[in-house]
């Protein structure tokens, strides 16, 4: 799986510990798109390279971070065929995969802790979207994007 990842400075350590935790899948490839340092940036600009990746293909998935998370998965869900889920909590991590199919995972790197960050990550690179009735539901999501 190619996952490619980005942060504001608000998140920046965030960013890196997150990283840590893609490194303990073999099978998974991460590119860092930054930033890289606590200059000030805009979080759409981050949320557009992140999302420009998985909508293209050249990743499977994207992980956008900013201080809250909220204002990098509003910019990042404006993008077309972009379904993120701001998730502070494994469950709805794991429904964001199973129910949503979220394509791009959103967290905050002033809401979160390492640990539970790191939990989130698993759940949303582990999950498997369930289709069935939520497929459904999914088409509906896209089919508003027309
Ligand atoms: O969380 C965020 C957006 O939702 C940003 O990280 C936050 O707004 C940046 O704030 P500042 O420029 O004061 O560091």
């Amino acid at each position: 799986m190619k996952i490619t990842i980005g942060s504001d400075h608000g998140a920046v350590q965030l960013k890196e510990e997150v990283k840590m935790v893609l490194k303990e899948y073999g099978d998974v490839e991460v590119k860092d798109v930054g930033t890289f340092g606590t200059d000030s940036v805009d979080y759409p600009d981050i949320a557009e390279k992140v999302c420009g990746d998985v909508v293209s293909g050249n990743a499977d998935r994207g992980i956008v971070l900013c201080g809250t998370g909220i204002g990098i998965s509003i910019a990042a869900n404006k993008i077309k065929g972009i379904r993120c889920a701001l998730c502070n909590d494994v469950f709805s991590a794991k429904m964001s995969r199973q129910h949503n199919d979220a394509n791009v995972l959103a967290m905050g790197g002033r809401v979160l802790g390492f640990g539970p960050a790191g939990e989130i990550v698993r759940a949303f690179v582990e999950g498997k979207f369930e289709g069935g009735r939520h497929e459904r539901r999914v088409n509906k999501i896209m089919a508003l994007e027309k």
